[in-house]
């Protein structure tokens, strides 16, 4: 059996953390087998396309991005209640030691309770064009590089995310990566005619829940009913499923990003994805993964 891990360099980099080599070298093989025209890639948003940290200061996620528009920002009551449900579950969702089954309840009592709030706020989407272009969250590096090689290589590639669905489809456009091969599945508003926000447009997507509830019927499961072998790339444990919902896969490579209480979690992120990086800002491992399958030749 090929050893590919060896073929690729950057797998062997200290920060790269693979708890099991023989199968990711088999899913490695399989991959590269099927080729790109049987592949697609699903990513996370929040702190998986867009940095962890810039120097040491944690990002912004997309609803923290949202709390920033003006007519939020001016909202006393919005913002008590916004920044206390953070301080309640934030620490919850990222908390190693609680088991996820364990997180799933209070995660959906997170989101219902986020869309009760921003309920009856008015907006625009000059509002939010302002904002995201104000905060300009860092993509990581190499990521508008891999976008447009995963265009140019007419990839499908999902945009999966549990944030605010309307900040994060703004910041892939303006950020030059929204292109036609990327499909965004995530927590849209909904807004009456005058601008006032009701609610999300479907069931409440948050970080547990991303699986095959949210994708079925959709697009992109239609797009790729044929391509049975799936990159997903997440930050947050329950990412990793986010490719559940296509049963058709046969193979998915699931690619961790770790920042928060690295020594407590890297037990359960090596049980839960394929190749762990630690304290990554970049998008080098995944794209010389991708070159790798790109340029395979059995
Ligand atoms: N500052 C806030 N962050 C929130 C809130 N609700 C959820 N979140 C964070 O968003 C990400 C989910 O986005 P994804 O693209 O990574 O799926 C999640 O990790 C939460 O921490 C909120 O009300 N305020
Ligand atoms: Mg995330």
């Amino acid at each position: 059996m090929p050893d590919i891990i060896d073929q690729i360099p950057i797998l062997s980099k200290r920060n790269v953390q693979i708890k099991n080599k023989d199968k990711l070298n088999d899913m490695l093989l399989n991959i590269s087998k099927g080729g790109l025209k049987k592949l697609q890639i699903v990513f996370d948003f929040d702190k998986t396309i867009t940095k962890q940290h810039e120097d040491g200061v944690p990002h912004l996620s997309s609803f923290a991005i949202f709390s920033k528009i003006p007519s939020c920002l001016n909202n006393e009551k919005y913002q008590e209640t916004v920044r206390g449900l953070r301080l309640k579950y934030y620490p919850i969702e990222m908390d190693p030691h609680i088991p996820v089954k364990d997180k799933i309840e209070l995660m959906e009592e997170w989101w219902n309770l986020s869309e009760k709030a921003i309920s009856g706020l008015k907006l625009t989407q000059k509002d939010i064009d302002e904002v995201c272009l104000d905060c300009k969250p860092a993509l990581r590096e190499g990521c508008k590089e891999f976008f447009s090689t995963l265009n140019k290589a007419k990839v499908p590639v999902l945009v999966f995310s549990a944030g605010c669905g309307d900040i994060v489809l703004t910041i892939l456009q303006q950020s030059n990566v929204f292109w036609p091969n990327v499909k965004v599945i995530s927590n849209f508003l909904n807004f009456h005619d005058d601008g006032t926000i009701t609610g999300f447009k479907d069931k409440p997507i948050h970080v547990f829940n991303k699986n095959e509830y949210a994708i079925k019927n959709t697009d992109f499961y239609n797009l790729v009913e044929d391509r049975n072998n799936a990159i997903v790339l997440g930050d947050s444990l329950g990412d990793a499923s986010m490719a559940q919902g296509m049963e058709h896969c046969q193979n998915v490579l699931k690619i961790g990003f770790l920042y928060e209480h690295i020594e407590d979690a890297l037990p359960q992120y090596l049980d839960t994805f394929d190749i762990v990086l630690v304290d990554d800002q970049t998008m080098d491992v995944p794209r010389a993964v991708f070159d790798f399958i790109r340029n395979y030749h059995c």
